[in-house]
């Protein structure tokens, strides 16, 4: 089977000279849901923004469903875009319209896709996330948690095949928290999820790979990385006090290796 996606050999720096990815390999089949884990700096967020091609100049390639993320080939660009949401840390980076349908229709809209279709999609995406009574409402007026299902709902709307989340959990309330991993849970995509949340990490991904200093750490079960300590302690990986990842894999039904 192709893979969702298929990083090899991806170097970057900066204009300014930083080195960020050293040589980063990582192969995603359709349908899993990976935790990209690592410390502060480590290089998440740059090697996700590599994957529409919103960064790019290095060496190596990445390829999304066996396509080639190009920038000089903008069409391709336009399409792995599509094929590729990314939902940012901060909802206000993706919320600018003056309604919540309106948010939720624009990305649609820009593919060109009209009519009925658009309203589906926006009915659609309201609903995965359980928005729909506020697609009136001025996006800057809702609570935190609920722009961030917003910002869900505009990428979902795009029908994306692969789902990309910055630290989707940060700045939510407990019960916010579980409802958006119900909601994540529930959706047929591939999910890429950066995090620092590592019980989030256990609760969504059966597998995760840690990244530290541009370099892929270790890939495996998730439930097997967060209960390795040597591991997790270098590479600054704190669980919280009192929980057990090989207790929470049982209750969630992971399976170790
Ligand atoms: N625009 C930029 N110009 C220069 N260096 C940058 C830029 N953005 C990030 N960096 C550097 O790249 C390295 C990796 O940053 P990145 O944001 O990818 O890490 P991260 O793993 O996502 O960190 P965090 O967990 O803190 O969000 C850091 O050393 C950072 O200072």
């Amino acid at each position: 089977m192709t893979p969702a996606l298929r990083i090899t050999g991806l170097r970057f720096a900066y204009p300014d000279g930083t080195a960020t990815l050293h040589g980063v390999d990582l192969s995603v089949e359709p349908g899993e849901r990976v935790a990209l884990l690592g410390p502060n700096g480590a290089g998440k967020t740059t090697l996700v923004l590599h994957l529409n091609g919103i960064l790019s100049g290095g060496a190596g390639s990445v390829e999304i469903g066996g396509r080639r993320v190009d920038p000089a080939d903008r069409p391709a660009v336009s399409e792995i875009r599509r094929r590729v949401g990314i939902v940012f840390q901060d909802p206000d980076d993706q919320l600018f319209m003056p309604t919540v349908a309106e948010d939720v229709a624009f990305g649609p809209a820009n593919m060109g896709v009209r009519g009925p279709e658009l309203r589906e999609r926006v009915n659609e995406a309201l609903a995965a996330v359980g928005m729909s009574a506020h697609r009136d409402q001025v996006p800057q007026h809702l609570s935190f948690g609920q722009r961030r299902r917003v910002a869900v709902a505009t990428v979902l709307a795009m029908r994306p095949e692969i789902l990309v989340l910055d630290e989707p959990s940060s700045n939510l309330d407990p019960a916010s928290r579980r409802e958006l991993s119900e909601i994540l849970r529930g959706l047929a995509v591939t999910l890429l999820m950066v995090t620092h949340d590592l019980p989030y990490a256990m609760e969504l991904c059966p597998r995760s790979v840690i990244l530290d200093g541009g370099r892929i750490a270790a890939d495996g079960p998730t439930v097997d990385l967060l209960s390795d300590p040597e591991l997790m302690r270098g590479h600054r990986l704190e669980l919280p006090f009192g929980f057990d990842p090989v207790v929470a894999a049982a209750q969630l039904g992971q399976a170790r290796s």
